[in-house]
This record gives structure tokens, C-alpha cells and sequence, in this order.
């Protein structure tokens, strides 16, 4: 079965062997299997062993959807949402299958706040968000529909795909941000962090705690290692996240031991200012992930 749904996850397998499985809860893509050049599968993404999957929290891996704010609120309007939202944990619902054949294999997800009171006593703006999730043989696409379904009201939000790439994090670099300007969120004050700086780095690392907020990137990424490579690309995605925490890491409850040594977040987003979606109008950020082929 190419598309196997059960309670609480879904899971998809390209007739060329890769797989990917979903936790409905935050509609999170947990695992991304591609075969590697001796045509073995091999994990793609990392997940904390001490990550709970039973929907008490936020997955502490794999691809966790942020909407509508990113980090801790600022807008007015996000007052009662907590960091990063509410997307990555309410539970999705499978909407309908979309693509079941060696192109690949599509399904989408939905949340609808209209049947679920919490996230409309939280964020009483009318939306709808949708996400597709599209398996090819080295590729996996993540793509977030956000509808204004308010007929007179705009929609303001953030939104994100906080990627954590499987990948040794000493290891690794990220390309192309050199000339770009960030804002280091690893800076002591509130005037350090708001204040940009320019990457003036052809390839950048994560051997130190990195949280970086690239604005208006390129869209297309490469992240390169000793024995492998992964590339992004993003559409609406305006804004790109380095974030590895090293030895910080020890903070995070849900952090296995010394786990920040086996990944990275590049995270395509919309996060610096706000989308400001018509009433009635889509807007849609897309994600390409691919594993390039020698
Ligand atoms: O611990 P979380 O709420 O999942 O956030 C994890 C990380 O997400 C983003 O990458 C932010 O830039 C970081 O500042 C934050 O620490």
C-alpha cells in the first residue's frame, strides 16, 4: 500500500522504495527515508529519542509547521499564542490523496479551526491551512496553504518549516548566505539581537550555538557534508532560520543526549514582518527537499 493511513499517522512509499511518515499531531513529517547510493534507505531527518510523539508536545524534530507567529508572539493580534503557534500542536486530519503514482505520491492534510474551539478561542481570525505533502523518488516536496476565509478581514501571520536535517553538525556548511543580512538571536541584548548584521561567510558552520535570522535569502540552499549533501528550495518563503543549539541544547528537556551533534534546522520561513493575506485569497510556501543524485 503506497499510502497507509491509521490513527495517528500516515505513511507514504514511492514505488522507487522512498518513504515518509507523518504524525497527524502538528502534521509533522517525522521520518524521510531515501536510498542511498548503494541503494540502501537511510534516514533523512533527525528526531530526539526523548521527543514525545504521543501529542503532549511539539515534536522535537523531523519537520514541525510553525503558523501563525514565529518564536514568541509580537503581532497584536497573537497575543495568546504561544512560541511558535499553534500548527505544530493541534492534530491535522487527512483530507484526500492526491497523486498515487511513479511521479509520486501526494497527500493533503487539513486544519480547520471552525471544528476546533482551542485554536479559535487562542486566534479568533477565520482561516484555513492546508498541507501537501508530495513523496519522489529523492524528493520531498511540503507545501502550506493559508486561506483567508474571512470575507472582509485581512490575515496577518508568520509562518515556517522548521526543518532539523539529519547531518553531523561539525561536519557540515550551509550555502549561499554570504552578503546577506541576519539577526543573530545568540547575541546578549535586546539591541544586539534587533540590530542586522552582514554574513560575510562563503560557508557558513554551526560549530558554535548558531540562530541566525536570514532575511530575503535565496531560496535555494545547499547544506554540505564529509559524506553527504541536501538541498532546499522555497517559494514564499522569503526569510531563511540556521539554527543549532550545541551544548545550549542541554536546556532542552526533550533534547537527547548531545543530539545537537547530529543535526541542523535550516528553516525556510516568512518571519521577518507578516504575510497580509486579502480576504478570501490563498497564499501558499513551498518546500522542495532533495537528495542530489551522482
Ligand atoms: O524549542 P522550540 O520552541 O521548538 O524552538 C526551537 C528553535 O526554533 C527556531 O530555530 C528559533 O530560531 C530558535 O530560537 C528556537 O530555539
Amino acid at each position: 500500500m503506497p499510502v497507509n493511513a491509521s490513527k495517528d499517522t500516515v505513511f507514504l512509499q514511492h514505488p522507487q522504495g522512498s518513504q515518509v511518515t507523518i504524525l497527524l499531531y502538528g502534521a509533522t513529517v517525522i521520518s524521510w527515508k531515501v536510498a542511498n547510493d548503494e541503494g540502501d534507505l537511510q534516514e533523512r531527518l533527525f528526531v530526539s529519542s526523548k521527543s514525545r510523539l504521543d501529542g503532549s508536545k511539539p515534536v522535537r524534530g523531523g519537520i514541525p509547521i510553525v503558523f501563525p507567529c514565529f518564536g514568541p508572539p509580537i503581532h497584536p493580534e497573537h497575543s495568546r499564542l504561544s512560541q511558535h503557534g499553534f500548527a505544530r500542536s493541534e492534530a491535522w486530519k487527512v483530507d484526500k490523496i492526491i497523486m498515487d503514482n511513479d511521479a509520486g505520491v501526494s497527500i493533503r492534510l487539513v486544519l480547520d479551526p471552525t471544528v476546533n474551539d482551542k485554536i479559535a478561542s487562542l486566534f479568533p481570525n477565520p482561516f484555513l491551512l492546508t498541507y501537501v505533502v508530495t513523496l519522489a523518488a529523492h524528493q520531498l516536496s511540503t507545501d502550506l496553504h493559508v486561506t483567508n476565509t474571512s470575507p472582509s478581514k485581512p490575515l496577518e501571520f508568520q509562518a515556517l518549516l522548521h526543518n532539523y536535517i539529519l547531518a553531523p553538525a561539525d561536519e557540515l556548511h550551509v550555502t549561499p548566505l554570504q552578503g546577506l543580512s541576519y539577526y543573530d538571536k545568540t547575541e546578549g541584548t535586546d539591541e544586539a539581537r534587533a540590530t542586522p548584521k552582514t554574513e560575510t561567510r562563503a560557508e557558513v558552520d554551526v560549530k558554535k550555538f548558531t540562530d541566525s535570522v536570514y532575511e530575503n535569502a535565496p531560496q535555494r540552499y545547499k547544506i554540505s557534508w564529509l559524506n553527504g549533501d541536501l538541498e532546499i528550495k522555497a517559494k514564499e518563503f522569503k526569510d531563511v532560520v540556521l539554527w543549532n543549539p550545541q551544548e545550549e541544547g542541554h536546556k532542552l528537556a526533550d533534547m537527547e543526549s548531545e543530539g545537537w551533534k547530529k543535526y541542523v534546522c535550516l528553516e525556510p520561513g516568512y518571519v521577518k514582518g507578516f504575510v497580509k493575506l486579502e480576504p478570501l485569497k490563498t497564499w501558499i510556501g513551498q518546500q522542495v527537499m532533495s537528495v542530489p543524485q551522482k
